[in-house]
């Protein structure tokens, strides 16, 4: 117990104390995921099995950016042929192995997905049609880098069955995508944003950074304005990490760049949250706004603890694998080199590095660090899918910790569930800590009284 209870702290203390709010999520799982996985193996709750979203990798880009270290590789030489054959292979491999039979929602991330052949796109989408139900109305988002190159594919993209685009904008400022090492300047950005709302109204999203070395409030709320006068209903907003072994990470350390202070990006995310609501975007995630409506359901699948496939190298993905006789969800891992997860999925039908059986703790850790990241938090009834047995307030209402996040202002546990006040959100970091603890708490002293 203490060993378990141990990991899990030193992983919060590796997501950072206080303000490290803009993770992207799959950063946050996968650090996360390295604690609290050996609960004990009690049968998780029986969970709608047919349905998971699907999340497909593409791993190369054109090049390096300063901060990255997402699984990407460089390389000019791409068998493009070779990889929709394995992408399309391991689609099929994970539909039949989870059994899944409804596919609700795909994503193409990376890397760089707008440099695979809308071809490849197409293909892959075919492989899903004909394997899995996918309703026509499936959200079908492709990240696009906003380059020229970018911007001349989206029609075809849209052509193979994307039917939102998620630009990486990351700033509209031109010494800051030099600093970044992007290969595009703000006039390409403002430019792929116009024409992806052509294609998709109201189904485009820009990913933009803030937190930038010499980076100062004033400027970061001008240059939030310039782009939500140009941007579509969707803005996810990431805060800058510094990710060891970056050129970005290299620069600081010799102190050739300074990032700002805690709480300078404090600061930049509380006026980002007012702004973005003064322009009518509503929050519904810690890094995600929408307005009109516009929030990404294959994002929310994630955080609402649903099931997902992950295709490609690197990717992961949470479900059942059914046709092994498996009643417990898994969290699986493809290989990250892409010529060695090519030549896994000639050998074996897919590539899979890493396959963790989730306990009901470990899930129930999930559910809970992945749903609070969401404005509406863990509701019952989400709650009780997966622990039926003991409810939010039997779990937490009695703590002394929670009643004190509480009293402070932070949490709310109601009626409705379990969720983070408005400043509550912006500390999750330091809330989810006590949560997790007094899960594991609940979860260990029922285990000796029972
Ligand atoms: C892995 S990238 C893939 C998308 C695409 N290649 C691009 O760069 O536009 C997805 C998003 O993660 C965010 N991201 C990547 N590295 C980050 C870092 N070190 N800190 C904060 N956000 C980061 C960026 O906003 C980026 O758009
Ligand atoms: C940081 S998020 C950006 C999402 C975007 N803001 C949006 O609203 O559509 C996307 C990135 O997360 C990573 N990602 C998402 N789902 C993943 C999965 N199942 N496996 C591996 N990486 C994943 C990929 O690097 C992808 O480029
Ligand atoms: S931020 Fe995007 S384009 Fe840049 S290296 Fe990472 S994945 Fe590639």
């Amino acid at each position: 117990m203490m060993k378990e209870m141990g990991a899990v702290m030193l992983a919060m203390r590796k997501c950072g104390a206080g303000l490290r709010r803009c993770l992207p999520w799959s950063r946050y799982i996968l650090r996360y995921m390295s604690a609290g996985m050996t609960g004990r193996k009690i049968p998780a709750a029986p969970l709608p099995s047919e349905e998971a979203s699907l999340y497909v990798h593409w791993p190369y880009c054109l090049k390096r950016c300063s901060y990255c270290n997402f699984n990407k590789y460089i390389s000019r030489d791409v068998n493009h042929a070779e990889m929709r054959a394995c992408l399309q292979l391991e689609t099929e491999a994970l539909l039949r192995v989870s059994q899944v039979s409804r596919i609700t929602s795909v994503f193409f991330g990376g890397g760089t997905p707008s440099l695979a052949p809308p071809s490849t796109i197409a293909a892959i989408l075919e492989t899903v049609a004909r394997r899995a139900d996918l309703p026509v109305d499936a959200e079908v988002t492709l990240e696009i880098n906003p380059t020229p190159m970018g911007l001349a594919s989206l029609e075809e993209f849209r052509l193979a069955g994307v039917n939102r685009f998620s630009i990486g904008v990351q700033s509209l400022h031109d010494e800051a995508l030099r600093v970044f090492g992007r290969d595009h300047n703000s006039q390409d950005a403002l430019h792929t944003i116009a024409e992806a709302q052509r294609l998709c109204p109201g189904r485009v999203s820009v990913d933009v950074i803030f937190g930038r070395p010499g980076q100062t409030v004033e400027f970061w709320e001008a240059e939030l304005n310039e782009l939500l006068s140009a941007c579509d209903d969707h803005v996810s907003l990431y805060q800058l990490t510094l990710e060891r072994g970056t050129r970005l990470f290299k620069q600081v350390e010799a102190g050739q760049l300074t990032m700002p202070g805690d709480d300078v990006t404090a600061h930049m995310y509380e006026s980002a949250r007012r702004i973005l609501g003064k322009r009518g975007f509503l929050q519904y995630e810690v890094s995600n706004f929408a307005r009109n409506g516009a929030v990404s359901s294959h994002n929310i699948s994630y955080w609402r603890a649903g099931q997902y496939l992950g295709v490609g190298p690197g990717a992961h993905g949470r479900f059942i694998p059914h046709q092994e006789g498996a009643i417990l969800r898994e969290a699986w891992t493809q290989t990250l080199e892409p010529d060695v997860w090519m030549k896994e999925v000639r050998c074996r039908g897919h590539g899979t590095r890493r396959r963790i059986q989730l306990g009901h703790l470990a899930l129930l850790e999930e559910v809970l660090a992945m749903g609070l990241r969401l404005v509406e938090g863990v509701s019952h009834q989400l709650w009780k899918e997966f622990s039926p047995d003991a409810d939010l307030q039997q779990v937490f209402g009695r703590s002394t910790e929670v009643q004190d996040l509480q009293k402070r202002g932070l949490l709310v546990l109601d009626d409705r569930g379990l969720r983070c006040s408005w400043g509550g959100l912006a500390l999750l970091d330091s809330v989810l800590p006590p949560l997790l603890l007094q899960l594991q708490a609940y979860h260990d002293h029922q285990g000796a009284s029972g």
